[in-house]
């Protein structure tokens, strides 16, 4: 018997896990009273171990968002979310995190991890290699550059609008989420790669591209996680990749199809984008100079192209889809769009510059409306000071501690935007606007910002402008809860099973 015990007690496995469990135990212990963000309230499991997080973004999925906002109105403006990061619901406080390069700011490595492109821009966790990694790719973004693409987007735009009318008085349903994902994967693809998905020319509008975006997102968690087994699971037979994880086959799906683009334009003799009246950033791309030689191949580019054609797809529909079924739904809000559109664009078939719709008032509260219901992302984006501390109040943020704010939280903030589940335009006419815009950070801040915002402010404005200057809908089969968010996989989306905003077209 006693040799029994002796065997068990002594036995490697049994030393081991009794170890590990002391360790995790006295690591809880140390980071509840003794680490330097020990003063910071918050509960206290939080703090304690990174499971608590884990519990409620990967096994819950993507609901530790809501958590947090109960945790501020439980502990205050400053929380400890977990045992090494910082979460901030202060909106007045948001430039202090998200700064320009003069204070710069680094990503967290835990959360660079998100999108499973290690050596890609989005990714890169210090300051100085981000900049160095992006700055190639900025003078394709600029708004001058984006004014010299315009008659590309919309003669994208008019293709929308041609294939929508081939709808009209069908009684056929079209889902808006295929539509404007067509249109955004057709106009970021054709900027990218000199050739266009074609999914506008898809009878179903190819859900299949934005499907796959989605899969990139959803598994974000599983990124951050248990990189290993992402990693696995993209490097395995694709066969079997679908077999396991259906999500992650879509994602190895779409790189293959960016992996077959990238390779031609880096096999052909020429890497001229003949033929093409704008810039592509691909071509460009392979023939900057300053490009180290690291990162002159295939897998790097893949990691930018997902970081371009994923976010100039996803973030710009779900605007689209969500602002288009706000503004069928809230009875006062279609009346003054369209009478503002017909007064401004007397032909219909001829579609005003960018710059000229900007200067429409309705239609840009209506644009900003949509931001604000749409937020950007879903997710809180983590800063780390690299040397300086961040004060926030009397508190002293230790530098290298993450540092985070949700949009969400300051857009449905009550005591900046009055009675902030009512989509109202108006709010952005009246006399507040001024001070209410610093508060609208769907684009975020900084030297992460998105890079994509005047592109995807001209495609917003002309589509808009477009299909309800050109077209009445009635929504179909949709309801709010079909709209509302109640995920965060970093992008905001919609109950299991929504089918988005459906219209037809009368
Ligand atoms: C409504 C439309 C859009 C919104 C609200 C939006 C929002 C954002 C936000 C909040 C970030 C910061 C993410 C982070 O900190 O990790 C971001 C980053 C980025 N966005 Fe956008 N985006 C939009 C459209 C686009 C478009 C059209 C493109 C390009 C085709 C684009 C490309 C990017 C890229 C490349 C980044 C990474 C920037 C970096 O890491 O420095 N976005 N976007």
């Amino acid at each position: 018997m006693e040799a029994i015990f002796e065997a068990v007690v002594y036995h490697p496995f049994v030393t081991i896990t009794v170890a590990w469990c002391t360790y995790l135990v006295v690591l809880g212990i140390h980071r509840v009273y003794f680490d330097p963000l020990h003063n910071f309230p918050g509960p206290k499991l939080a703090a304690a171990t990174q499971i608590y997080e884990f519990y409620y973004d990967f096994i819950k999925g993507g609901q530790y968002t809501w958590r947090i906002r109960e945790m501020h109105e439980k502990y205050g403006p400053i929380v400890r979310i977990s045992p090494c990061e910082i979460h901030i619901a202060d909106p007045d406080f948001y430039d202090s995190v998200y700064t320009g390069s003069s204070n710069p700011r680094d990503k967290w490595w835990f959360t660079a991890r998100l999108f499973g492109v290690p050596t890609a821009f989005i990714s890169a966790v210090e300051h100085d290699l981000h900049r160095a990694r992006k700055g190639p790719l900025n003078h394709f973004f600029s708004k001058r550059s984006v004014t010299q693409l315009e008659p590309m987007i919309a003669a994208m735009v008019e293709k929308l609008c041609d294939r929508l009318s081939k709808f009209k008085s069908t009684g056929k349903p079209i889902s808006m989420r295929n539509a404007c994902a067509a249109f955004t994967m057709d106009v970021v693809t054709q900027y990218s790669f000199a050739k266009p998905y074609g999914a506008l020319d898809e009878e179903d509008f190819a859900p299949h591209w934005p499907d796959a975006v989605d899969a990139i997102e959803e598994l974000t968690y599983l990124n951050v996680y248990f990189p290993w087994a992402a990693e696995l699971l993209r490097n395995l037979p694709l066969w079997l990749t679908r077999k396991l994880n259906p999500l992650m086959a879509k994602v190895v799906e779409f790189h293959l199809s960016m992996a077959e683009q990238i390779s031609t334009i880096m096999n052909s003799e020429s890497k001229d984008n003949h033929g093409y009246d704008h810039p592509t950033i691909f071509h460009e791309f392979l023939r900057t100079d300053g490009l180290p030689a690291s990162n002159r191949n295939l897998q790097h580019f893949l990691g930018e192209a997902q970081t371009v054609v994923g976010a100039g797809q996803v973030t710009t529909t779900y605007h689209l889809q969500v602002t288009c079924w706000y503004i069928l739904s809230t009875p006062h809000v279609l009346p003054k769009l369209k009478a503002e559109l017909e007064e401004a664009i007397p032909d219909p078939t001829v579609l005003p510059s960018v710059q000229k719709l900007e200067q429409l008032p309705y239609l840009s509260a209506v644009a900003d409306e949509g931001h604000r219901f749409t937020h950007g992302v879903a997710h809180r984006l983590p800063r780390v000071s690299p040397k300086n501390p961040i004060v926030y109040k009397n508190w002293i943020i230790p530098p290298g501690t993450p540092v985070s704010m949700t949009h969400m939280l300051t857009h449905q903030n009550p005591s900046i935007f009055a009675d902030p589940f009512a989509f109202r335009p108006e709010r952005w006419l009246g006399p507040d606007a001024a001070s209410l815009r610093k508060y609208l950070t769907p684009f975020s801040k900084g030297t992460r910002s998105c890079l994509g915002l005047h592109l995807a402010q001209a495609e917003i404005l002309l589509a808009l402008a477009a299909l309800f200057r050109k077209f009445d809908f009635e929504p179909y089969q949709t309801t709010q809860d079909d709209m509302d968010i109640v995920f965060d996989y970093f992008v905001p989306m919609p109950k299991r099973g929504s089918k988005g905003l459906q219209v037809l077209v009368k």
